[in-house]
């Protein structure tokens, strides 16, 4: 795993009813387990930083004290200067626990001149786990060369200190470990390390559930890149949305809106004629290029991969219709569009006058169908499916048939892309209302354009289109206008929307 994906599975768990503490004191419990399986006493120091891998020394040096060995500890900051609750929480309990009879010593150092060589069987890194940034700073530095020296026999907490948990090297100093003990799933930096690093690795299940992998949840929005205060406009994204026609001119306004909720900095809307029109006198906010005729045809090809140029994302298909001639002029722009590499996303009607196999190897694409057009896209005679999970199964192989990602929406939205899935449970009955999924599929393209890869984009998506959509039945009751859900995009984005 990634630490992004530690880290959002971390408050998906939270999410779900897990409180951080026991994920700590199971963590905690875990790393003092292995090493009452190395040694059944002696003495053991433990050298704790300032976040969460400090808190799991801090429970690890309660539960070792329990099983009969001489305890010391060591805080590498001042104890106000403790950065996450649980790990605060954990150190005042020691704290609480003194005088303990001699052998547990527990004390503060804020300078590396307060620290001496380990004299110790066991010495415990808890200094630096996932939230490692940058160059060591003192006095972790002092106290990673001093476990280095020292010839205790040495277990690192979740990864050696000092080493990259993403990439597995290590830039400036780091820990070289007797045994890494890590939770939940080994990470990609880990496995990647030199072994002489890590040591023996252990994985540790600390309780955090599968489903707060695949139900897609708050911790996914860590995914979204911080926007850079000296970014300017059009850095943060460009969409271009293709669409509209005689009929219909709200359903690309209405995507179009999304996209720029999402956070996207530009969005332009090619549409023909009398929808142009439309949509330029209902939206200033949106840039809008005017095709010739009722439906997109191909005289307007070039014109559209013109557009596509300096567009980071683009999205094709609400309310196109399905003329024939549109249906033409789509199949050459998503060939262009894959030469070019464009993150593309088709929804609704293009679904109707594309299938599959038009698209089997258009890697950046996402395919945003409901039940409807998911069997019409994929060609599939209608099948029962008894439970979910055989549901689940069957179509994750159906979307496995082309290399971008399927958001089947429904009551769960399913995500597929090759062989992962994810499951979204956000949202309510008064989704049904039209335009729901034109929301959905402008804040797919605005995540795309804002770097996210199509598999997060469409699980985000989801995840924060059911959330507006309940957001806006809470304060409109359920005949909300799927327009509504613009106003709520920004509070579904937002952790403390979910308690964070
Ligand atoms: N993800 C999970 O499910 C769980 C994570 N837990 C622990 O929490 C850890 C992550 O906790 P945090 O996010 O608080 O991060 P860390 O505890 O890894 O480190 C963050 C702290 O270290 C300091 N720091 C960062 N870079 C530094 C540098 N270059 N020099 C000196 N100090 C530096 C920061 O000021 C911060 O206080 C994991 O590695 C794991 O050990 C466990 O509690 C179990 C639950
Ligand atoms: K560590």
């Amino acid at each position: 795993m990634k630490p992004i994906d530690v880290a959002a599975a971390d408050i998906n768990a939270e999410y779900l009813g897990i409180p951080r503490l026991s994920l700590m004191e199971t963590a905690g419990r875990a790393v003092a387990e292995e090493i009452g399986n190395y040694a059944d006493g002696g003495r053991v120091i433990l050298f704790c930083g300032s976040g969460g891998n400090g808190g799991d020394g801090f429970v690890a040096a309660r539960h070792l004290l329990n099983m009969g060995f001489e305890v010391e500890v060591l805080l590498l900051t001042h104890p106000e200067r403790i950065g996450s609750a649980e790990a605060r929480r954990n150190w005042d309990v020691l704290m609480a626990m003194q005088p303990e009879p001699g052998i547990l010593g527990v004390r503060a150092v804020s300078d590396s001149s307060e620290l001496f060589p380990v004299d110790a069987d066991v010495v415990v890194d808890a200094v630096l786990g996932t939230g490692v940034r940058g160059v060591i700073r003192e006095p972790s530095r002092s106290a990673i060369e001093l476990i280095n020296l020292s010839d205790a026999f040495k277990v690192s907490v979740d990864i050696p200190s000092g080493l990259s948990p993403e990439t597995g090297t290590v830039d400036d100093v780091a820990v070289s470990a007797d045994l890494t003990v890590t939770f939940h799933r080994m990470k990609d930096g880990l496995e990647k390390a030199d072994p002489a690093i890590t040591g023996e690795i252990v994985v540790r299940d600390i309780g955090i559930p599968r489903a707060a992998e695949v139900f897609v949840g708050p911790g996914d929005l860590l995914r979204i890149p911080s926007r850079s205060p000296e970014s300017h406009k059009g850095e943060n994204g460009r969409v271009l949305v293709i669409g509209g026609s005689h009929h219909y001119s709200g359903a690309p306004a209405l995507a179009a809106i999304s996209a720029l909720r999402a956070g996207a900095d530009v969005v332009t809307v090619a549409a023909p004629g009398s929808a142009a029109s439309a949509i330029k006198s209902i939206a200033p906010d949106l840039i809008v290029r005017k095709l010739e005729g009722k439906y997109i045809g191909p005289g307007s090809l070039g014109e559209l991969l013109e557009l596509a140029e300096n567009a980071d994302s683009v999205l094709v298909g609400c309310g196109a219709g399905r003329h024939q001639s549109t249906s033409e002029t789509f199949r050459e722009l998503i060939g262009a569009l894959q030469e070019m590499g464009k993150p593309l996303v088709l929804d609704a009607d293009a679904l109707r006058l594309i299938d599959y196999s038009h698209v089997t190897d258009y890697r950046d694409l996402t395919v945003t169908p409901h039940m409807g057009e998911f069997r019409e896209f994929f060609k599939l005679r209608s099948e029962i499916y008894a439970d979910f999970s055989e549901r689940v199964a069957a179509f994750s192989s159906v979307s496995s048939r082309i290399r971008g990602t399927v958001l089947l929406k429904g009551h769960v939205d399913m995500i597929f892309q090759g062989d992962r899935f994810r499951l979204n449970r956000t949202g309510c009955q008064g989704m049904t209302v039209g335009g729901t999924g034109d929301c959905l599929a402008g804040l797919t393209a605005g995540l795309c354009a804002m770097g996210l890869s199509s598999f997060d984009s469409a699980s985000l998506a989801a995840f924060i289109n059911g959330k507006a959509g309940e957001l806006a039945m809470e304060k409109y009751g359920t005949g909300f206008l799927a327009s509504d859900i613009h106003d709520f995009i920004p509070g579904a984005m937002d952790m403390r929307t979910y308690g964070f």
